[in-house]
């Protein structure tokens, strides 16, 4: 998905998040009852002559357990899934060598292509898979070194039968993830598209109390000091009397996207009202938002609105009022906003186009 500038604050984290829980789910239910079913069967064989094989399935059941169960504690989940994938390249070729009980080895390695595209994704999958499945190979037709005995029609038809179960398995892993993807991608959109402003493409109120707000709340030290600034445009009225409601709004659009070059990255201007704009200056010092405000002040007043309208070049001089304050906390941006409210009606009183903080 591409990254823009919606990207630092819409949470494109939660469909990762989505995506290693729903891994996390399967590893587990996967190692539990895999892990189980070996352990099960190191059981049956512990009376049976066969000691190697004892020793590989207890080796393998242990690794996957007790892997599942440390997982849960340490953070490192990916660690996790490459630890059981080596428990269970340890328990396929251990399979694979022995001839399993009765030599029926090979019947219980189908499941084992799914596993490997349920603990990585489909690339790194569909290698694991291509280098086992190379291994397996190898195996089969080094007879001198292993201790099982394979008939050649039962190896041929393995062969042909393990390549369409990795086959099948990648293809639904390949598309299920694409679809998680597409389904990712349509969410991002939207969110996009309810938060923000349909004419100036601003970020509009509801992203700041949904989002902006909520983020600062949750990671404070990333936001603050934070400088608000209330801006306004003066007369705007007179714009729309004079030359009509349709150029009022490209007027609109016009302010917006001075004020929006004028600010960082991780900065936030959000339209809040018909010509009334909120500057959200994170990590800002109320000092250095004021001098930011002023430079705004000035872009603006320099930079008149000289766009042909209605079928005539229409040209319009603007000047912005601005409102400074400081929050500290999160707990003070309500009253920040309030206060820059009111130095936003401040400077109007004291005769528009100047920054009051
Ligand atoms: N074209 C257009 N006008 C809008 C929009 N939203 C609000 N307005 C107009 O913005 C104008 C705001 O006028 P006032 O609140 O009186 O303020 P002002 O004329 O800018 O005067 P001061 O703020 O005191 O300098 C009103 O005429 C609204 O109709 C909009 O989306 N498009």
């Amino acid at each position: 998905m591409k990254s823009d500038w919606w990207s630092n604050f819409i949470d494109l984290q939660s469909s990762q998040d989505i995506e290693i829980k729903r891994q996390k789910l399967v590893l587990y239910f996967s190692s539990y009852i895999g892990g189980g079913i070996l352990f099960l069967f190191y059981l049956q064989h512990i009376a049976s002559q066969d000691s190697l094989l004892t020793c590989i399935l207890l080796a393998s059941s242990l690794v996957v357990l007790s892997n599942a169960v440390i997982s849960h504690f340490h953070p490192y989940f990916g660690v996790s899934c490459y630890i059981t994938g080596l428990g269970v390249v340890g328990l396929i070729l251990g399979l694979v060598f022995t001839g399993g009980h009765q030599n029926t080895a090979l019947y219980w390695l189908y499941p084992f292509p799914l596993v490997y595209f349920i603990l990585f994704d489909y690339r790194k999958g569909l290698v694991a898979n291509l280098l086992i499945f190379s291994a397996i190979l190898f195996l089969l037709y080094q007879p001198d070194w292993i201790l099982a005995e394979y008939q050649p029609a039962e190896k041929s038809r393995f062969i042909a039968s393990y390549l369409v179960t990795i086959f099948l398995s990648f293809v639904a892993e390949y598309f299920r993830f694409h679809s998680h993807q597409e389904l990712s991608s349509i969410n991002y959109q939207r969110q996009k598209q309810a938060n923000t402003d349909p004419l100036t493409q601003l970020p509009n109120r509801r992203f700041l109390d949904s989002v902006f707000f909520i983020g600062a709340d949750r990671e404070p030290k990333h936001y603050f000091p934070m400088v608000v600034v209330m801006a306004d445009i003066d007369f705007f009225k007179r714009v729309n009397d004079t030359y009509g409601h349709d150029t009022g709004d490209h007027v609109l659009k016009h302010v917006a996207s001075l004020l929006k070059s004028s600010l960082r990255g991780f900065d936030v201007v959000a339209r809040i009202g018909g010509e009334e704009f909120l500057i959200l200056l994170p990590q800002t010092m109320l000092v250095d938002g004021i001098s930011v405000a002023e430079k705004i002040r000035i872009e603006c007043q320099n930079t008149p609105f000289n766009q042909f309208d209605n079928l005539q070049q229409v040209y319009i001089d603007l000047t912005v009022s601005f409102g400074v304050a400081e929050a500290s906390s999160a707990e003070q941006l309500n009253n920040a906003i309030m206060a820059a409210d009111s130095k936003l009606y401040l400077a109007k009183e004291q005769g528009r186009n100047q920054v009051q903080g």
